[in-house]
Order: structure tokens, then C-alpha cells, then sequence
């Protein structure tokens, strides 16, 4: 059932009928980030711009620095185009959000006083599976628990958990890169509760970005129909049909992509893009043999051969 909800004359807000608590502000303060690689690091920096106190976790210091190397040089780019010639005011800029994020390597201590916990670590399931049954022994009980999962269940993330925690289990998919990218995917499984839904919802907002609530279904909405688009650019350049280079173009002057489907491929990275695509075409729900989602000989060639595109140097194109 859809409805129009004005929130004020100026805004006009087209979607599924929320519960009041829709409107409700979002009693989100407290985030904790798990995984400070390319897409944590963007989400912890998008929460402390926002002046959310934010912890980042990650497995050693050295990943650590890493992530907060990434939020320092993309709010560098920010505060260029802020505040333009005034170096003081950038390095002030970048420095009171900074402030915001602590670091830890202490899961457990990090999520004690969250009001939620977002998860973007490593793509495997298992590992998912038992860092949420360690954060559910630490979190609050009122703690929101999410993924930024691209490819995994929802629900099976949540699968170790107890119905309450279950209850306030939800996917929070960001898109890739996170300051520049408007769009959160909202994951709802059978079990959340909806007024979780409504305050996910109220936070996304809250932060700047702009949210999709879909089903707890294979790639969501956008990977659902990026996959097959994907696959099939591969498959075109298996079949000699047109250059990598040459597809690119097309895809960017004909279909006013910003990026086409072989640069996009390597800045999210060969060996994602080969984990997805093999798990859905062996069990993804209703995909099973599917043509759309079988997978590719080049792309598994180009992975076997350590080409995963920027992260390593080198992919479709040389960086
Ligand atoms: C068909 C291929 C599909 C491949 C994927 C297959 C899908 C299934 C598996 C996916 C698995 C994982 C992916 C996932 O789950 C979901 C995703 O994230 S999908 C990817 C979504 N992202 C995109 O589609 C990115 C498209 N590209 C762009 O929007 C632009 O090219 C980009 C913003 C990356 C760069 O813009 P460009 O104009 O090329 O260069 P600039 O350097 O000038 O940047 C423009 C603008 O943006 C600012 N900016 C860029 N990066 C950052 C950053 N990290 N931090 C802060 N700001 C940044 C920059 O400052 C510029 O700002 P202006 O105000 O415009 O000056
Ligand atoms: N790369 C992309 O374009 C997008 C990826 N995603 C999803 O986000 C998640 C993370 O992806 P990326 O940031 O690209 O990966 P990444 O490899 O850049 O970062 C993962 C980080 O998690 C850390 N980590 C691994 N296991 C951990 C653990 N048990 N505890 C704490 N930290 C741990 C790693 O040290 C690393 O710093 C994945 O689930 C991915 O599917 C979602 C949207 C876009």
C-alpha cells in the first residue's frame, strides 16, 4: 500500500505507508563501525560529519590507520571544495571530524554503549554469522544491528542470533564511494520489528543520504540488476564483440552512466564481483542456473591472475 506523506510543503515523500514513528526523529547518537576498509572507513566518516560519535573497529592498527588514511584524504577532497583557498578552515574541517571517530581492535567494548552497530567487513558469511553472536553478548539491547552486506542474506547474517536481537536485525547497504553516494538500501527481514525500519529510515535522512527500503532478497534492488548488466559486459568482450574501452564509452555517452560497467567492475573489485555472482548462480534464491548470473571464464582468469582492478594495481585496465 502506497501513501504521500508530506513531511513540509517542500518535500514530498512517495513510499510505503510507515507507521507514524516514520516522522519520528531518529534516537540514533552512538554508531560503532566494524571494518574499517573502503566502504566502513566512508561509513564512519559520513556518521561523524554528521556529528555522530563514531568508534571504527578493525582486526589490527595497521588496518586501522589504513581506514582512517581514507577518511582523512576524502574529507581533504571535501573541505577543498568547502572552504576553496582557506587551508586553515580545511585542516579545521577535517580535524573536528576526525575527532569524532575513536579507533578500537576491541569488538566487544566498542558496540558496549552503541545505538547501532554497522558491519562491513570481510564478504563471508561465517564470519558475519559469528562476529554478530559476539556483538549480540556486548550491545545493548536497544542497539540496532546492521550489515552493509552487498550479496548475503540478511536474515542468514542474523541466523546465530536470539529473536529479540533478530528482531532489531536490519541491512544498511551503502554504495560505494560513501561521501559521494546518496543511496542507502534499507533491508528488511520477516523478523524486524518496523519501528527499527522507521528509525533505520529516520537515520539515513538524518545523515544526508537517501533511503530504499526493499526486501531481504538476492542483490537487493541496485546489485540485482548491476550483476547481469555486469555478466553481461563480460560476456561481450568474451564474444569480441566491442573493446573494454570502446564498452565503456558506450555505456557512459548512450546510457549517461558515470562510470562504465568495466571501470565500475574495477573500482568495486574483480574478486567481490567473482564471490557474488558464484554464490548466487550456485544458491542464490530463485537464480539457480539462471544464464543472467552464470559466471564468466575472463573474469575468473582475470581474478586467478591476481587482477582484481584498483585495489591491486591492475583489473580490466593498468592503474
Ligand atoms: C556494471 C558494472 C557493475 C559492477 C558491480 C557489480 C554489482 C554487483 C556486485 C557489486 C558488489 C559491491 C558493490 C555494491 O554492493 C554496491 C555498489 O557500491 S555498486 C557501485 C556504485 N557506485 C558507482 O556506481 C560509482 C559510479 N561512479 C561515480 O559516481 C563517479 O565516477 C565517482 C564519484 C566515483 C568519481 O567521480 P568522477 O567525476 O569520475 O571523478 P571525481 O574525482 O571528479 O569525483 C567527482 C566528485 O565526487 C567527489 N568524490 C569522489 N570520490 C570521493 C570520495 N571518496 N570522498 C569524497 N568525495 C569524493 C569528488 O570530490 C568530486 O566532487 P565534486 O563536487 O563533483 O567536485
Ligand atoms: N566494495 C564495494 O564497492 C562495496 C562493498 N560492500 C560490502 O561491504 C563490506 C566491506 O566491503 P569493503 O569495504 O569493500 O571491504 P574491504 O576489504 O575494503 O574492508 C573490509 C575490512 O574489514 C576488516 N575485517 C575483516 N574481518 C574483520 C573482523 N572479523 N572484525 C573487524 N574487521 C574485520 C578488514 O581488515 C578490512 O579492513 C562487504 O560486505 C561488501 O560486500 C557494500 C557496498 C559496496
Amino acid at each position: 500500500m502506497y501513501s504521500v506523506l508530506f513531511k513540509s510543503p517542500q518535500l514530498l515523500v512517495r513510499g510505503p505507508a510507515f507507521s507514524t514513528s516514520t516522522m519520528a526523529q531518529s534516537a540514533i547518537s552512538r554508531i560503532t563501525v566494524i571494518g574499517g576498509g573502503q566502504m566502513g572507513s566512508g561509513i564512519a566518516q559520513v556518521a561523524a560529519t554528521h556529528k555522530h560519535e563514531v568508534t571504527l573497529v578493525d582486526v589490527s592498527q595497521e588496518a586501522l590507520d589504513r581506514g582512517k588514511s581514507y577518511m582523512a584524504k576524502s574529507l581533504k577532497r571535501v573541505a577543498k571544495k568547502k572552504f576553496a583557498e582557506d587551508e586553515t578552515a580545511q585542516s579545521q574541517f577535517v580535524d573536528e571530524i576526525m575527532g569524532r571517530v575513536s579507533l578500537s581492535t576491541k569488538p566487544q567494548e566498542a558496540v558496549s554503549r552503541a545505538d547501532l552497530v554497522i558491519e562491513a567487513i570481510v564478504e563471508n558469511i561465517k564470519v558475519k554469522q559469528d562476529l554478530f553472536a559476539q556483538l549480540s553478548k556486548a550491545a545493548p539491547q536497544h542497539t540496532i544491528l546492521a550489515s552493509n552486506t552487498s550479496s548475503l542474506p540478511i536474515g542468514k547474517i542474523a541466523e546465530l542470533l536470539d529473536e529479540q536481537r533478530k528482531q532489531r536485525f536490519i541491512g544498511l547497504h551503502f554504495f560505494n564511494p560513501v561521501p559521494q553516494m546518496k543511496l542507502v538500501e534499507v533491508v528488511r527481514t520477516k523478523e524486524v520489528d518496523q519501528d527499527v525500519v522507521d528509525s533505520a529510515v529516520a537515520w539515513v535522512k538524518a545523515i544526508g543520504k537517501a533511503p530504499a527500503v526493499c526486501k531481504d532478497t538476492p542483490g537487493f534492488i541496485v546489485n540485482r540488476l548491476l550483476l547481469p548488466y555486469m555478466m553481461e559486459s563480460i560476456r561481450l568482450l568474451e564474444r569480441d564483440v566491442a573493446s573494454a574501452q570502446d564498452i565503456d564509452t558506450a555505456m557512459k555517452l548512450g546510457a549517461g552512466y558515470p562510470m562504465g560497467p568495466f571501470e565500475l567492475c574495477d573500482y568495486v573489485g574483480l574478486d567481490t564481483i567473482k564471490f557474488i555472482v558464484d554464490g548466487w548462480h550456485k544458491d542464490g534464491e530463485g537464480l539457480k542456473g539462471n544464464p543472467l548470473f552464470s559466471s564468466s571464464r575472463k573474469l575468473d582468469e582475470l581474478v586467478k591472475q591476481g587482477r582484481l582492478g584498483v585495489k591491486s594495481g591492475k583489473g580490466f585496465y593498468d592503474y
